[in-house]
């Protein structure tokens, strides 16, 4: 049934336009935040293959525990006042570091 009053060609009324439109907007921040999120992440994988040179060279081992939990600590305690829920925040950085890790891992057997 179509109601030309609230319908266009595909169905879609006035609202369903606003809608679509306001979805639209969302989106496009949203395309702009993952992309930062990568250009953010790719700067500190250069970091970490640095550091992880710099232990290869001097025999330091690729993870250090102490760090890493000054660094969860840190990170809750932000997530926190940023309303974000600090166990996510948590596994992000789990799942970065482990990453990065085994990074350092490559880079210590290849030295
Ligand atoms: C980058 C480092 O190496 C590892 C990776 C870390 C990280 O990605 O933040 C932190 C501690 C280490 O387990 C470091 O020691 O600083």
């Amino acid at each position: 049934m179509t109601t030309s009053h609230t319908s266009d060609a595909n169905g879609a009324g006035p609202a369903d336009e606003a809608v679509r439109a306001e979805l639209s907007r969302l989106r496009d921040s949203i395309d702009n935040i993952d992309a930062a999120v990568v250009h953010m992440l790719a700067e500190r994988f250069k970091c970490t293959q640095q550091v992880g040179h710099l232990k290869a060279n001097h025999h330091l081992p690729p993870a250090d525990p102490d760090r890493e939990a000054r660094q969860i600590a840190r990170l809750r305690e932000l997530a926190e006042s940023a309303k974000l829920d600090p166990a996510f925040a948590e596994k992000l950085l789990n799942f970065i570091i482990a990453e990065v890790i085994r990074h350092h891992e490559t880079i210590a057997k290849s030295a």
